[in-house]
């Protein structure tokens, strides 16, 4: 077997894995089901040809989204991914119930969360205020900015940085607009991807990481705001609330449905103010909609 070396994926095409090695891309095949390499995976390849290499091995990774195929199975998107950034605006007027869903399975899956309310150009309402206050009093970072007046944005650019990082929110609310302003060469670097892996201009793809200029990196994946919570249980729905953490394991029933059971230590604590209401409202809501894992 050839020399192994170690790379970066950072699409994936059609045709194979575009892998950065050396500031150069080379077309990769696996052994394995390409599904099973997502961008931002390290892998180690070998040459297979020139410009041609295959995966050997993925690296270990620290993180993994998954979302869901059309089998009904879920596959890998994006691997490493230290921030989920969560965008949400005022006009389509933001969900809670959306939000604390992304920030459950963040809390899940060793992300952290960050929260973007972006078109911070339109007013915000008092209750809007409070939404977000809750938000940032559980420890969130929250970035208020514009793509479109440029507002907040270098604050943004700086949380970007020495990380690797992802936009998820629901549709039309600036993923696209905000992505173009931290890479506005995005299109040039697609063709370049696919030229230098042969495949012709305009090759689309599922998830492709950028370098920012700035530093640090994004995962550009349109299609990820549909990850979702089935994979969850209701314990890790619970988990996924960072807040009832302290009081989980400290109810009267190790089987507490924290719904209406006798000695329920996060109820109690909703009914004393250190939880919010409207947080646990929310949490029951999940519970009722979402077909969860047992
Ligand atoms: N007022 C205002 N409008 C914005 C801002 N950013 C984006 N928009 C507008 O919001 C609309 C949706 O923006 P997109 O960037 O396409 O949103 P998206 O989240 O990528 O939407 P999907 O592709 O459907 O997921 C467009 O009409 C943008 O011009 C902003 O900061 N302020
Ligand atoms: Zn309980």
């Amino acid at each position: 077997m050839s020399e192994l070396k170690e790379g970066l994926a950072v699409a994936h095409l059609g045709q194979g894995i575009a892998v950065e090695h050396r500031g150069q891309i080379v077309l990769c095949q696996t052994l394995r089901k390409l599904d099973t390499v997502a961008v931002g995976d390290k892998v180690l390849w070998s040459e297979a040809g020139p410009g041609q290499g295959r995966i050997e091995q993925i690296l270990p990774r620290h993180s993994l989204l998954m979302r869901p195929a059309r089998n009904g199975k879920t596959r890998p998107v994006a691997a490493n991914i230290d921030t989920v950034m969560v965008i949400f605006a005022m006009e389509p007027h933001y969900d809670c119930l959306l939000i604390d869903q992304y920030l459950a399975i963040c809390e899940n899956s060793k992300f952290k969360a960050a929260l973007v309310l972006n078109k911070a150009d339109l007013a915000l309402t008092e209750e809007a205020e409070h939404d977000l206050s809750v938000y940032v009093a559980l420890g969130y970072p929250l970035f208020k900015v514009s793509a479109k007046t440029g507002l907040g944005m270098d604050q943004l650019k700086q949380a970007l940085q020495h990380q690797v990082s992802i936009f998820t929110g629901q549709s039309g609310v600036g993923k696209s607009s905000l992505t173009n302003v931290f890479i506005p060469d995005k299109d040039i670097k697609i063709n370049t991807i696919s030229a230098s892996a042969k495949l012709g201009r305009h090759t689309t793809t599922a998830a492709t990481l950028y370098h920012l200029k700035e530093g640090g990196d994004l995962i550009d994946s349109p299609g990820v705001a549909i990850f979702g919570l089935a994979d969850l249980s209701a314990s890790e729905l619970a988990y996924g609330y960072r807040e009832f953490r302290p009081f989980i394991g400290h109810c009267q029933f190790n089987d507490c449905r924290h719904e209406q059971d006798k000695g329920c230590a996060i109820r109690a604590a909703v009914e004393n103010g250190t939880i919010a209401a409207s947080r646990y409202q929310r949490f029951l809501k999940l519970k009722e909609k979402i077909p969860l894992k047992h």
